[in-house]
């Protein structure tokens, strides 16, 4: 019997995806990696996934704002729609995964790329390097290390969630807690980062046991 397929979306140094290659190359995530998409054509996961033998493609955002100028909102939005829409028909009408992983995908998703996923009953979770609503969106690493710092929260973590509309509001599949104490943006960061890597794991092999479970 065949393997549930995995696609991953990313945007940078891919960590996470080396944790998800070789989890997954391990066995100890029933899965196969069979496609890596990323938002940036500088994304190192992409060199990641290629040593790994994983097909590859990228989808920029600045391909699609070429010759528009920044001024020009209603065309950028238009822009941004047809960014989703071509997107998620490349992933439904080509690459067919059975489950999406965004693993430091940078861009939000909008309801164009949502919404034909949850009719073609294809989960997408993603990670984000805090706790259920704490430090929503970019930058939670740095924004939740100097509320440690300033005494204003006593923990931090990472979560993976299901992936809906508002951003980082879906329910948590793994929550990872760490306690905060007296350390460097690069302590808590390295702590946060080897936390990621045990939680993209486990939510990957959560959202496919539930996926079975359907
Ligand atoms: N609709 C959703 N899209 C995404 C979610 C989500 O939960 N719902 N999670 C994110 C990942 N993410 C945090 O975990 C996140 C990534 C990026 C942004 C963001 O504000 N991006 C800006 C661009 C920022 C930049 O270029 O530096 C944007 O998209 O305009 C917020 C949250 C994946 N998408
Ligand atoms: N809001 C999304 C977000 O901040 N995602 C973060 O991007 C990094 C990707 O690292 P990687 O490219 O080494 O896997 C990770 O820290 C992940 O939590």
């Amino acid at each position: 019997m065949a393997l549930p397929s995995i696609l991953v979306l990313i945007s940078g140094n891919g960590s996470n995806l080396q944790a998800l290659i070789d989890n997954c190359n391990s066995g100890k995530i029933p899965g196969k990696i069979i496609h890596v998409i990323s938002s940036s054509s500088k994304a190192y996961g992409l060199e990641r996934a290629s040593q790994a033998g994983i097909p590859t493609m990228t989808h920029e955002l600045k391909t699609y704002y070429r010759g528009i100028p920044k001024e020009n909102k209603d065309a950028r939005d238009e822009a941004r729609a047809k960014f989703n829409k071509d997107l998620v028909n490349i992933i439904i009408g080509k690459l067919k995964p059975d489950v999406i992983v965004c693993a430091g995908w940078m861009l939000i998703l909008s309801s164009d790329f949502l919404k034909p996923l949850h009719q073609a009953k294809i989960p997408i979770i993603n990670l984000h390097p805090a706790l259920p609503g704490q430090f929503e969106g970019t930058n939670a690493i740095e924004r939740s290390w100097k509320a440690g710092q300033d005494g204003l929260v006593d923990k931090g973590g990472c979560m993976v969630h299901y992936v809906i509309e508002e951003v980082d509001k879906g329910t948590p599949l793994i929550v990872k807690e760490i306690d905060v104490k007296k350390e460097s943006l690069e302590e808590w960061e390295a702590r946060i980062h080897a936390l990621e890597h045990e939680a993209i794991v486990e939510g990957t092999i959560e959202v496919l046991k539930q996926l079975n479970a359907k």
